[in-house]
């Protein structure tokens, strides 16, 4: 009996998945305007897993558009895969379109090629090799990549590897004598010396260095940022914008020394905004000392810079300033600060949490900008005027989702809406000013949604209470989403309380595939946002270092409660699952309260933050999530070790009872694996039912086609075995 129903509720996830995973996200859109200015095209990127190839297949699609009267789609095109594209990005006035491919041959090797296409065909190829002057050029990662167009079209600007000497053995023949010795000789004995890289998912990339390159010449020349001023800075360089009239380069540098810490989901590391330029090649800080800086952005008149800019160290991800860098005296104004919850909670405005602006971002009016932003559980359109310096919210309060702002130009706003129940589509907007100086836009889908029925959603508010409001941030409100079946049938679903990672991150109300799955397969999923996520204040966000292992335990232990005391749910069917921080809160959860969960699953998990440090990418959260004040000179002491222990999961391992199954990314240098070890080992010690699995060539979010698939079917399987057992 039992087995069956194991067994068909796993033949019922695999279906569910495969139908769900058919789901494409967005990853990129462009309005461009041909000739004809009453034809507008929308291209748009897509992202979709593909079970079968065991890949994410990447392709586009255009729609065309007329807007004499009102936006009207004409006609959509068919999607069309894209093989092999690392970039693509049209030139300023439409008539020339750069690609940067990536091929890789029969043995594996990647070569790489620079394409200058125009309307009618491709008119240059460059084979990236034979350039001979720096490495691989980076793709779209979020921090360093670049490709952007000079405004005259003459020269291309992108981020590559820094070329590398040659290398060979101390043993190697030497050359004859009468050989051409101009040319660099090999190094001798440097081919196993360790060299720095940025960390998880960066192990590709040590130097990044800032090209440009000359199209009608097929030349590159790589800029020398080591010299600013007048001291020697070596430093990594990255999203390089060109400044007006293509006279130099504005771009983001990150320091190598003393050692790298990992840089993905960590805007805070120390670096700053530079700008070179390109005739004398001096090179000077733009930005305040000791902060962290991105996403450079130019208004369309050149006049004004903005950029993002947070404090350095601390919490991995807060409360972004937007600061303003007037071009002509270089003042620096901030336009938007810190914003805190207060009294009000999280309905006003709680500041800026966002990666980037959109690549462009700017209304005609050359002072308003559009962004998409955290906001509490969802994420908003919001304007920022930089004259008036003030905030305003774009999208209705009737869409509760996550709106992406994809591009802005000419007015016209272009993004993608989605929620729990409805994969991302497109919408098309028009810009209309308002008397008051502000924005409101007049949408058109561009693609009619294609909504999962059977999934409905709701954010809550919560505010400690009772023996959980004795920390002293118990004023600040923190959110949760309870997404559920809405199934007919009278018997209560089982209930899945998920706590997010990082733990300075926030779930929004997107459409995830896995909430979704565990939906449709029958499971109500609570999505806690407790005190220390984005979204809702610096003050929250603040609350929680030093607190981690007690006051977002009692977060997320609170919210399930009084969930549960609304009497949807059976107390006794309630199970948990988080991944990294998420995975640290679950096994505090099943260790601080034993009973409660019938099963738990944990991806990645940070068990020990004590015998993580030494092999973690970022050693800096270990002691900033502790409660210990880091800089890159610091060295952890006994007493720093123990804090680390006692906020660990590991110090209640004892009185789990709660069955474990533990998923780990083979190569993940976020939270390495031997966490996960540690934890099973106890486990096990202490006679608990533990499952370990573990997915070869995934990193820390374990997010390859085929390991994400199988990851999702055996939780599925894991709870209901452990839901079915009496
Ligand atoms: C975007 S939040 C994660 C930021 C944090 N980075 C630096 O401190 C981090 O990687 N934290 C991990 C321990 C973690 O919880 N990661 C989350 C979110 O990325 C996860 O779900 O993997």
């Amino acid at each position: 009996m039992e087995t069956d129903k194991i067994e068909e509720a796993t033949s019922n996830a695999v279906d569910i998945y495969k139908g769900l995973a058919c789901s494409p996200s967005v990853t990129r859109g462009e309005i461009s305007f041909g000739d004809n200015t009453s034809l507008t095209t929308v291209t748009s990127i897509w992202s979709q897993r593909d079970i079968e190839r065991s890949e994410n297949v990447k392709f586009s699609r255009s729609h065309y558009i007329s807007q004499e009267n009102h936006i009207e789609v004409l006609a959509r095109s068919a999607p069309t895969e894209l093989k092999s594209e690392v970039w693509n990005v049209q030139s300023p006035s439409g008539k020339l379109r750069v690609i940067i491919r990536s091929v890789k041959s029969d043995k594996q090797d990647e070569k790489q090629y620079i394409e200058i296409w125009n309307t009618q065909n491709k008119e240059k190829n460059i084979d990236v090799k034979s350039l001979d002057i720096h490495g691989k050029i980076y793709d779209q990662d979020g921090h360093f990549g670049t490709l952007q167009w000079s405004k005259s079209e003459k020269f291309l600007l992108y981020v590559a590897e820094k070329k590398q000497p040659k290398t060979e053995s101390f043993f190697e023949k030497k050359p004859e004598s009468n050989s051409d010795s101009s040319k660099d000789p090999p190094l001798r004995g440097e081919e196993h010396v360790f060299r720095e890289m940025w960390g998880e998912q960066f192990v590709d990339k040590c130097h990044p260095v800032l090209c440009v390159f000359d199209i009608e010449a097929a030349t590159t020349r790589v800029l020398d940022t080591t010299k600013v001023l007048n001291t020697e800075m070596d430093m990594s360089a990255g999203q390089a914008i060109w400044t007006p009239g293509d006279s130099g380069v504005v771009f983001v540098g990150w320091t190598n020394e003393p050692f790298k810490l990992g840089l993905i989901y960590c805007p805070q590391r120390r670096n700053a905004l530079y700008h070179i330029d390109l005739e004398s090649t001096t090179c000077t800080q733009l930005s305040e000392k000791d902060k962290s800086v991105r996403s450079p952005r130019f208004t369309p008149d050149g006049k004004k810079l903005v950029y993002l800019q947070n404090a350095t160290y601390g919490p991995h991800m807060t409360c972004a300033n937007l600061i303003e860098c007037d071009w002509a005296s270089k003042n620096l104004t901030t336009i938007v600060g810190d914003c805190f919850q207060g009294e009000d909670g999280i309905s006003k405005f709680p500041g800026i949490y966002s990666l980037e602006f959109p690549t462009r971002c700017w209304a005609t009016d050359n002072k308003t900008l559009f962004m998409s932003s955290t906001w509490g559980s969802k994420v908003d359109i919001i304007s920022i005027n930089i004259e008036t310096k003030t905030v305003a919210k774009l999208n209705e309060d009737a869409e509760v989702g996550v709106w992406t702002v994809l591009d802005v130009t000419r007015d016209m706003i272009l993004a993608s809406y989605a929620n729990p129940s409805t994969p991302p589509y497109l919408r098309l907007g028009v810009l209309n000013l308002k008397e008051d100086a502000t924005y409101s836009i007049t949408w058109t889908q561009l693609d009619t949604p294609s909504r999962i029925s059977g999934i409905k959603y709701k954010i809550n508010t919560h505010t400690p209470t009772g023996e959980k409001a004795k920390d002293h941030f118990s004023n600040l409100k923190y959110e949760s989403i309870l997404v559920t079946p809405t199934s007919e049938s009278n018997v209560k679903p089982p209930l899945v309380v998920y706590p997010h990672g990082g733990p300075h991150s926030a779930i929004v109300c997107d459409f995830m595939l896995y909430i979704a799955g565990l939906c449709k397969c029958g499971y109500a999923v609570l999505l806690v946002n407790y005190r220390g996520s984005t979204g809702a204040g610096k003050d929250s966000i603040d609350s929680l270092p030093g607190n981690v292992g007690t006051q977002d335990v009692n977060d997320v232990q609170g919210a399930a409660e009084e969930i549960i005391k609304d009497g949807n749910f059976d107390k006794n069917r309630v199970v948990v699952m988080g991944g990294s921080h998420g995975g640290f809160l679950t096994g505090h959860l099943i260790g601080q309260h034993p009973k409660f969960y019938r099963a738990a699953v944990m991806r990645n998990p940070a068990i020990n933050v004590a015998s993580m440090l030494g092999s973690t990418d970022i050693p800096d959260w270990c002691f900033v999530e502790a409660g210990i004040e880091y800089n890159q000179s610091i060295l952890a002491g006994v007493e720093d070790y123990k804090k680390m222990w006692e906020r660990s999961p590991i110090k209640y391992v004892k009185d789990v009872t709660t069955p474990v199954m533990i998923m780990l990314g083979a190569i993940d240098l976020r939270v390495p694996p031997k966490q996960g070890h540690e934890y099973y080992r106890a486990l096990k010690a202490n006679n608990v039912e533990a499952r370990m699995l573990v997915y070869e060539g995934n990193c820390h979010p374990i997010n390859k086609v085929d390991a994400e698939a199988d990851a999702f079917v055996n939780i599925v399987k894991w709870f209901t075995k452990h839901l079915s057992s009496p």
